[in-house]
């Protein structure tokens, strides 16, 4: 999917909502279990109740890959399920020695390899550009780099001083050297987004990932307030909030209703800050 196709979806959807796939076996809804592929099903439902408030989704890889090759095989069928016209993210955080990272390229973006053929995957940039570059040789297929994430552990290396900047924002200006705002994008958690002001400084044109809303108590009022960008630029992520609203036999319907909420707010800004 290109930048202009995503700003199109988000444009009609009025919502730059991404609903996380955080799909655990021992959360989901008992009633489910007795199903072939209790995941899938689960996954199947909550898509349908939230596509409609939803321009993205984002399979956490580590609830499947735990799960070996049952969870693999319910990865596959989800993203094969999603509708071609929304955003996927396999949230995966790869990078490896180029060799490696290829690979991992191909485990996500390739499907005659291996089954999956999502839109994006997030990379972590600790190995640097040869650990990134193979992914990009995917034509049409975006890279999302961890800048800043949401968890209290970013102050451990992404927020310490290098010179006169943080850690994350050297690995930004850097980046923006490896690919355009046409296939690269960033992590940057809700939870940070006292520090959007400069990012965007930093990445004007990018679209940004952003988890923490919800579960983890970002807002998304100042997320939007300074995130924005006069394309959107923002996907912003909430899982367990909506995935696991209610753990009934309602959980769709209830997944739904806190979906349609989120995009409510969202659509609010989009007309204030857009
Ligand atoms: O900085 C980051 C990067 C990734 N995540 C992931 O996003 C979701 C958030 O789930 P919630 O239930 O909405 O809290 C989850 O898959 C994380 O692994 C993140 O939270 N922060």
């Amino acid at each position: 999917m290109t930048k202009q196709q995503l700003f199109e979806q988000i444009s009609q959807k009025n919502s730059y909502l991404c609903v996380g796939l955080d799909t655990d076996i021992k959360k989901i809804p008992t009633h489910l279990l007795k199903e072939k592929d209790p995941i899938f099903e689960f996954n199947r439902q909550i898509i349908d109740a939230t596509i409609d408030y939803t321009v993205a989704y984002k399979p956490n890889i580590a609830f499947y890959e735990a799960l070996g090759a049952k969870g693999w095989e319910s990865l596959q069928k989800t993203i094969e399920y999603i509708p071609k016209n929304c955003f996927t993210i396999a949230d995966a955080k790869r990078g490896d020695i180029g060799n490696t990272s290829g690979l991992y390229a191909r485990t996500f973006f390739d499907k005659s390899s291996s089954g999956l053929d999502f839109d994006s995957v997030t990379v972590a940039p600790y190995m640097g550009r040869d650990s990134v570059d193979p992914f990009l040789e995917f034509d049409d297929k975006w890279v999302i780099l961890l800048a800043l994430t949401s968890n209290a552990g970013s102050e451990d290396f992404q927020q310490l001083s290098i010179g006169d900047k943080f850690l994350f924002e050297q690995v930004i200006l850097t980046s923006q050297k490896w690919a355009d705002s046409e296939r690269m994008m960033y992590v940057v958690g809700a939870t940070k987004a006292d520090k959007l002001l400069k990012i965007r400084e930093l990445a004007p044109d990018n679209f940004l990932l952003v988890p923490g809303v919800g579960a983890q108590g970002g807002s998304l009022e100042e997320v939007s307030r300074y995130g924005m960008n006069k394309h959107c630029g923002l996907l912003v992520n909430s899982s367990r909030a909506i995935i696991y609203a209610s753990s009934g036999e309602d959980f769709a319907q209830k997944a739904k209703i806190e979906a349609q909420k989120v995009q409510q707010e969202m659509s609010k800004y989009l007309a204030e800050y857009l």
